[in-house]
């Protein structure tokens, strides 16, 4: 084993034993509040003359001061330096990452892709970023994109922050911990985590390689849905998202500090770690949430109830119902339904649907949709079912039966998903995914 390996594989069972031993606020959207030192959080007021320690105060906002408050996101970070204290930022290459607005020609085609390939050695979270697609646009603060990443490297010295969205990080093989301003995160396939908008972080990977799928969110921040007639307890509950306790860096070494500012990576080199965070207190916070925990609903007499049911997250916009991008996750569950065609049905949809798998098999799907791979059914493109997955549910027999092998989840936006040009040309676009409704045959006759 080389040296270089040998430390690597150091660091990672550090980060290991890391992971297992953070411990977490939890809440949704709570007032959390944590110090690293005992008394470095202010009490009884935010920002005094001096504040505790020396440290300085700042806020963060995530929504406007006057929202109103059940909406309101902010937080007061106790911090060695000021945000404010960098050196100018300048234009990075954005290496495969895109931003909207997206400009090609919008397709009506079907579209599924097999997994991203092997990165090169030394690839980190940020430098594998590979956009799919999105929609509107990040200096409207609306829209979305679908990233992929495949790292086989940590970042050690650099950080990144994305002003132009928050980040929903779906891992699908490889844990990550996440070292953020407010402290760290462990997050695991079939668990997700979210950073918000502007809060720096670095990813270390815990295993020696990470592959997953990343919503950036240009839109409202994601809350949870409302619940209507299920009533107060349901879906993605609020006390299963975790938020970090406080943890700083002290490297006084040079960092790379990496922006997605209005569609570019802008970078900066600060001679100190900017997740120097030693106490911080509010509602908006980076969390994890493990996909385990969702109390999954279905019919309990007939039909196959629309998706919008397993919404974890969504992003409201100004339309009460319509959502900039929902998180929805097909967890396993009881399929019960008489008289019944039980696996998602025959549609065209409004919304647009990018899917992806973390693990198993998708019940609408009977091959070719694969874990880390992912399938984008537009704006109105007929899709549902495969020709197997038809033919083998409308002859079966409809005893109760559990859908437990695998772990599906899908980004449905308001606006169609504008494939990237790498997205388009990608050897790992299955070419002829129309096929799989091919010889649905006629069976009507008058
Ligand atoms: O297309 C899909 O597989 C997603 C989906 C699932 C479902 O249960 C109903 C509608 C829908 O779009
Ligand atoms: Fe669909």
């Amino acid at each position: 084993m080389s040296d270089g390996e040998q430390a690597r594989g150091t660091a990672r069972e550090l980060a290991r034993k890391t992971a297992q031993e953070l411990e977490y606020s939890s809440g949704f959207g709570n007032e959390h509040s944590s110090e690293a030192v005992t008394g470095a959080l202010p009490v009884g007021r935010n920002s005094p003359q001096r504040a505790p320690l020396g440290l300085y105060a700042e806020q963060l906002s995530g929504t406007a001061f006057t929202q109103p408050r059940a909406h309101n996101r902010r937080s007061w970070l106790y911090r060695v330096r000021p945000s404010a204290a960098h050196p100018a930022f300048h234009r990075v290459d954005n290496g495969a990452l895109r931003s909207g607005p997206f400009t090609a020609v919008p397709d009506p085609n079907r579209l599924r892709w097999n997994p991203l390939p092997e990165p090169p050695a030394g690839t980190d979270f940020l430098s594998s970023l590979w956009t799919v697609g999105g929609n509107g646009d990040p200096l409207q603060r609306s829209g979305m994109a679908v990233h992929l990443y495949h790292a086989n490297a940590s970042m050690t010295d650099r950080v990144f922050s994305d002003a132009d969205g928050e980040l929903l990080i779906v891992p699908e093989s490889g844990g990550l911990l996440l070292h953020t301003e407010f402290g760290r995160l462990a997050v695991e396939p079939s668990q997700i985590a979210l950073v918000p908008r502007g809060v720096r972080f670095r990813v270390e990977l815990l295993a020696d390689a990470a592959r997953g799928y990343v919503c950036e969110n240009y839109g409202a921040p994601f809350v949870l849905p409302d619940l209507g007639p299920i009533g107060a307890n349901g879906l993605a509950n609020p006390r299963d998202f975790l938020a970090p306790t406080a943890a700083f860096e002290e490297a006084e070494r040079e960092v790379e500090v990496v922006n997605k500012y209005g569609g570019n990576l802008w970078a900066a080199r600060y001679p100190h770690s900017p997740l120097d965070v030693v106490a911080w207190h509010g509602n908006l916070t980076p969390y994890v949430y493990d996909l385990r925990r969702f109390n999954v609903i279905g019919t309990i007499s007939y039909d196959h109830p629309d998706p919008s049911i397993f919404t974890v997250l969504t992003s409201p916009t100004d339309t009460p119902g319509l959502a900039n991008v929902d998180f929805v996750v097909f967890a396993p569950r009881w399929l019960v339904g008489e008289d019944t065609f039980r696996p998602p049905y025959f549609h065209r949809n409004v919304m647009s649907e990018y899917m992806g798998l973390v693990e198993g098999a998708y019940d609408a799907k009977a091959e070719g949709f694969v874990p880390g791979g992912g399938s984008l059914h537009n704006m109105m493109s007929a899709h549902g079912p495969d020709r197997e997955t038809f033919d083998r549910a409308s002859a079966a027999e409809l005893v109760p039966q559990k859908v437990d092998d695998g772990l599906a989840f899908m980004f449905e936006t308001r606006w169609p998903v504008v494939c990237t040009e790498q997205a388009g040309a990608a050897d790992h676009l299955q070419r002829g995914y129309d096929d799989v409704w091919r010889g649905l045959e006629r069976h009507f006759r008058s």
